[in-house]
């Protein structure tokens, strides 16, 4: 399993664009046929890509979690940024839509995945913190996510928040997950940007339809760096960094966070003027 290791916010500034690529940019996550594993030192995050084309795939156990099972001391969230699905978690099977999610919460059983057509599979997309609690595994349907809208169109900004795994909705132990669609005509999101002392963050972009591209903006407010995000991307951010991007047209991403508390307020606003 490839492990991220995250320069500070000091040695990030001084950065190539590959440097920075190399630490902050996951690009190899989906693979077909494959389950494939991404670690990082950032509130001790696993993520990984599971795409289904011939029969199911398990998640199995990394060795580098030292567990019997992936579930022993780990909740994990599962959307499906790909065709119809389904996850199997222990003897229970869940039907998995496009942009679906299931939580599965710790002490759960082996997870599998399967599309409900090899030719054009489901992408499950796996993000999983250490949980010091249990709490029942739960199917969130797109449908059922709570709604925030943002943004305006004179900002370019025009976006739906879907809240899928937060306190008040299927709790966690630590994850909060959910997607932002940006509307069509806006391409900015989380602008203004901010930042969250307590908590850690990663963002998969997904639906970057090709030849375009999200321009990711990332580092200290006053040191903004970007990293050039495709399709099926995803980027690590550290509780000092911005994270917001502008893509070439519209598109949608998935973000996730760990750390010291849930409240999805808890963040650093960052004025359009202190930004540089
Ligand atoms: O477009 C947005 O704004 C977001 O999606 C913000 C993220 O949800 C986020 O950064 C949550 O902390
Ligand atoms: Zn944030």
């Amino acid at each position: 399993m490839a492990l991220h290791t995250l320069p500070d916010a000091e040695r990030t500034k001084r950065l190539t664009t590959d440097e920075l690529r190399s630490h902050f940019l996951v690009d190899d996550l989906f693979q077909d046929g494959a389950v494939t594993f991404r670690f990082a030192d950032l509130d001790r995050v696993v993520l990984a890509g599971a795409v289904p084309t011939g029969g199911s795939l398990d998640l199995g156990m990394p060795d580098e979690l030292a567990a019997d099972s992936f579930c022993e001391r780990r909740e994990v969230g599962i959307l499906n940024i790909g065709r119809a699905g389904t996850v199997t978690v222990g003897d229970d099977s869940y039907y998995l839509g496009n942009r679906d999610l299931l939580y599965v919460g710790r002490g759960s059983g082996a997870i599998s995945f399967a599309s409900d057509t090899a030719g054009s599979p489901a992408r499950f997309y796996v993000v999983s913190y250490p949980a010091h609690g249990a709490h029942p595994t739960t199917l969130v349907r797109k449908a059922d996510a709570e709604l925030e809208e943002l943004g305006s169109a004179e900002q370019a900004n025009r976006r739906d928040l879907f809240k899928y795994v937060r306190p008040g909705g299927v709790e966690s132990a630590q994850l909060v997950m959910g997607i932002t669609e940006i509307q069509e005509g806006s391409v900015w999101n989380t602008m203004p940007a901010h930042t969250h002392a307590r908590r850690t963050e990663v963002y998969l972009y997904f639906d970057v339809p090709e030849g375009d591209v999200v321009f990711h903006m990332m580092g200290e407010p006053q040191e903004v760096r970007t990293v050039v995000v495709r399709d099926g991307e995803a980027v690590l951010s550290p509780g000092w960094s911005i994270h917001a991007g502008a893509g070439t047209r519209a598109y949608t991403f998935c973000w996730a966070m760990g750390g010291e508390n849930q409240d999805f307020g808890d963040m650093q606003f960052v004025g359009m003027e202190d930004i540089r």
